[in-house]
Order: C-alpha cells, then structure tokens, then sequence
C-alpha cells in the first residue's frame, strides 16, 4: 500500500487583500482521460496543459504497465503512444493508484475486456473507497473480480476474454462508474449502452467522439442514454487541457472571504457539468464575474474575477446541482460560514465515499473553528456567521483528502485567529503549486 510520506502541517491566517492574477493547473479528469485514450489510440497523442499532479502521475505510470509509451516533455507537454483498443499487455507488478479514485475506476474500465489479470492497490484512503460499484458492471462484460470484503482494494481483475456488450443504468451519480462501463465497452463488440438518471461531467463522451468513436447521446424518460459502438480504431488527438475549475475553486472563495481582494483566475474551463459552485457564488451574493466568456476546444472558457464579498446570504444548495459541484461542497462550506444565515445543502449522500467522509471531516473542523453544523445521511447545513465573526483557531484533520486540506487552509484567511491543518501532503495530488499560488496572491499560507 503506498503512502504520502511525512505530515506536511500547515496553516493560513489573516493577512493583505489577496490581489493579482492565479494561473491554476489543467483539469485533472481531462488529465487522467488524456492518458488514458491516448494509451488505447493507434499512434501518437500529444497534451498540453497535463496536470501534473500525483494522481494524473500515478495514471501515466500505469499507461507504461499496461505497454503505452508515456513521454514527459516538459512544461505539461506530454505524449502518449497508444497500444489500440484491446492492445494493453499484463503489467509485471502491481497498479498502485495512489489517492486517486478516478485513476483506478477509470483504469479499470480500460482493461477490463482485454484479457489480462491486474491487481491494483492505492494508499489507505483509496484503500477504504467502494469499488463494486464499478465491478459490478464490468462484470456484466465478463471480467472477474476478487477483492477484500466489501469491494475494497487491494483488488485483482481479470479482463473479459470474450466480452459481452453491456446496457447499464449507474444506480448513483458518478463519472467515474459511467467511464469505467463506456471504456470497457470500447473493447466489446456491438453496442454497449449507459444510462444514467443524474447527469455527471461528460468529458468521457466529449473525449471519446473526439478520438473518433461512435458515441451517441440521447436525453429520453430514463435519462441520458449514451450508446458506444465498441471495438473502434481509435486515432491520436492533440489535447489542451483546459484549466481546472475545481483548483480555481480555492484562489476564488479565497477573495471572496478575505477583506479587500481582487484576484483575477484566467482560462477556466466553464463546462456546465462543473460550474455548479460559481452558479451557487453568484446567488449567495458573491461578486463573481466571467470576463471574456469564448469557446476553447468544444468547452466554454472565461476568466473568473473574484472580489471581497461581505454581505453573502446562504441559500439552499439545489440538490440537482449537486453533481456539476461535487468535489466543491468543502470549500463552499468555508464560504457558507462568513455568509449570513444557514447555507442548507442536499442530496449529497456521495460526499462520504470521496478521499475522506468529506461531510463529517468539514463538520468537525467547522465545528472546532466555531462554526454551528447540522448533518444528516445526505445532507448538512453550516450555519453562517456572517463576515468578521467566524473565529477559527482550530486545527484540523485532512484525513488523507486534498480538498479537505485546502479548504480549511482558505478558511484561515478569514478567520480571527488562524487555522492549522494536520497535514497538507495530500495537497499535491491535484494541486502541487497550490502553496505558491496562493502566497503570489498574498495569502499567509505556510508549513507550520
Ligand atoms: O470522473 C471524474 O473525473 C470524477 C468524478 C467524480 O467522482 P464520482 O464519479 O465518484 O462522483 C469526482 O468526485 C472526481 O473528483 C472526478
Ligand atoms: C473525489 C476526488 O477525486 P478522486 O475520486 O479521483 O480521488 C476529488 O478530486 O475531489
């Protein structure tokens, strides 16, 4: 099982208005699918903007397990010289995905209908998250699994030898699982058709057409229907990563709790399967614009302005929103806490699988900090206390969870007294240049 070395502890306190421009690294589901396909095209895939950050690393480590050759040029350029659909040879050892629960699901959908056997692994964390819910339906093409009570990693799949085309609807809203069941069908023959009732970000089916696939989407009773002609040949693309807007996420909720900000956050991809926090900002009341709204690459594109908000309201979250903001719902919950009044968020059952139980690790660090918390199997509310009153002071846990970590860091801006986190290693899995990003904006953020 691997592990993130030493504790890293930090802290974030009070500081300057936090001002100038934040270039924050590529998207990392773009990043992980990048790999990924370009490992499964015939010939050469060139990236730009590849984040690299661990848990995309621990995906193109993989790709060269499975024969891709993976080429690190510099700068976030990266090619990826694919072995074909079908093409993947059985790794020597085994897939250790670190922390990431998008490069072990979506890898494991890759090889699934190839018949290779592959166990993989991650780091406690990875360790304790659900994998039946993807191997329930590779099982369903063919592929075996055997794994710890639970569907837990360590893990070891053997890869369907004569593949059965699938139609399955995703009994939660995930991504991961949608990906997983349409990159196993690319090795199926015939039609392989997933449906699901929520809609979860696309770049899967965006990425697939893109590679040349047959992939077709259809909105009916049941949902999205996204029907994919397996077997393809797939050709090499030239990618550019857009901007993440799940990292943008921290340099904006930082301006706007911390006095006097105005930080400008270019280039970020606004694809409405990920935008849901900015839509939430703007009706809390946040000054939150999008200054030159374009298209880039099939996605829109704006840059967020940011300024100092002091007079948001919470509101109640949409819980149709939930998924186009999963991963956003912990630093929302920091902004919720400088708002005036309760900011009520539902249908968030998904938020207890992630890295951590990301209700539960917010709710305590909250609570420690001086904020009032209710929560449920599904839902919580934070209890606002409007700006200059929250106190802080407390240290809290990451647990293993990068966004659990840089939330409570953001929160420290704006808290009276400051805020420590444990442990800020997990940090470096989708964000490393979070800690010099932050302080170029002026933020006090440091190792303690
Ligand atoms: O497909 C993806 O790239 C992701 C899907 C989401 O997970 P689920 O599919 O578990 O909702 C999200 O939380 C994760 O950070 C990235
Ligand atoms: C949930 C996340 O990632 P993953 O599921 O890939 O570990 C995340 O980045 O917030």
């Amino acid at each position: 099982m691997s592990g993130h070395g030493d504790p890293i502890p930090m802290m974030s306190q009070r500081g300057p208005a936090l001002c100038g421009e934040a270039h924050v690294p590529g998207d990392k589901s773009i990043s992980h699918r990048s790999l990924i396909l370009g490992a499964m095209a015939v010939g050469e895939t060139m990236i730009e903007g590849l984040l690299e950050g661990q848990d995309v690393l621990d995906t193109a480590k993989a790709m060269r397990a499975f024969g891709a050759e993976v080429t690190d040029h510099g700068q976030g350029r990266w090619s990826v010289h694919g072995v074909g659909v079908g093409g993947f040879a059985e790794p020597a050892g085994v897939i250790d995905c670190g922390n990431s629960g998008t490069g072990v699901r979506l890898i494991m959908g890759a090889m699934a209908t190839t018949p290779i056997t592959v166990t993989f692994t991650g780091d406690a964390s990875l360790c304790s998250r659900p994998m039946g819910r993807v191997t329930d339906p590779l099982a369903l093409f063919g592929a075996k699994a055997e794994g710890r009570e639970g569907g837990r990693l360590p893990m070891t799949i053997t890869g369907a030898k004569e593949p059965m085309p699938v139609r399955y609807t995703v009994p939660v809203p995930s991504a991961q699982v949608k990906s997983a069941v349409l990159l196993a069908g690319l090795g199926a023959p015939g039609q392989t058709v997933v449906i699901e009732q929520e809609a979860t970000r696309d770049h899967t089916e965006r990425m697939l057409a893109g590679f040349g696939a047959e992939i077709t989407v259809e909105e009916s009773d049941e949902g999205r229907v996204i029907t994919l002609t397996g077997q393809p040949e797939l050709r090499p693309q030239h990618i550019v990563v857009p901007r993440d807007p799940s990292s943008a996420a921290f340099p904006v909720c930082a301006a706007l709790i911390a006095e006097g900000s105005d930080v400008l956050v270019p280039n970020i991809g606004l694809n409405p399967t990920r935008a849901g926090l900015f839509e939430t900002l703007r009706e809390m009341g946040a000054d939150l614009t999008y200054e030159n709204p374009r298209e880039e690459g099939g996605e829109p594109v704006a840059d967020l302005r940011a300024k100092f908000s002091p007079d948001m309201k919470g509101i109640e979250v949409p819980p149709a929103r939930a998924a186009s903001m999963i991963d956003e719902y912990p630093v929302l919950s920091v902004v919720a806490a400088f708002a005036q009044g309760p900011t009520v968020m539902r249908g968030v059952k998904e938020l207890r699988v992630k890295e951590s139980d990301r209700i539960d690790a917010m709710a305590q660090g909250l609570r420690a900090a001086g904020v009032e918390v209710e929560e449920g199997e599904d839902w919580w509310i934070v209890h606002g206390r409007g700006h200059g009153n929250v106190p802080g002071g407390a240290t809290a846990e990451s647990r293993l969870d990068h966004r659990i970590a840089m939330s409570f860091l953001v929160m420290g801006l704006a808290t009276t007294e400051p805020m420590r986190v444990d442990d800020g290693g997990p940090i470096a899995t989708s964000f490393p240049v979070f800690e010099p990003l932050m302080t170029g904006l002026g933020a006090r953020v440091a190792r303690a």
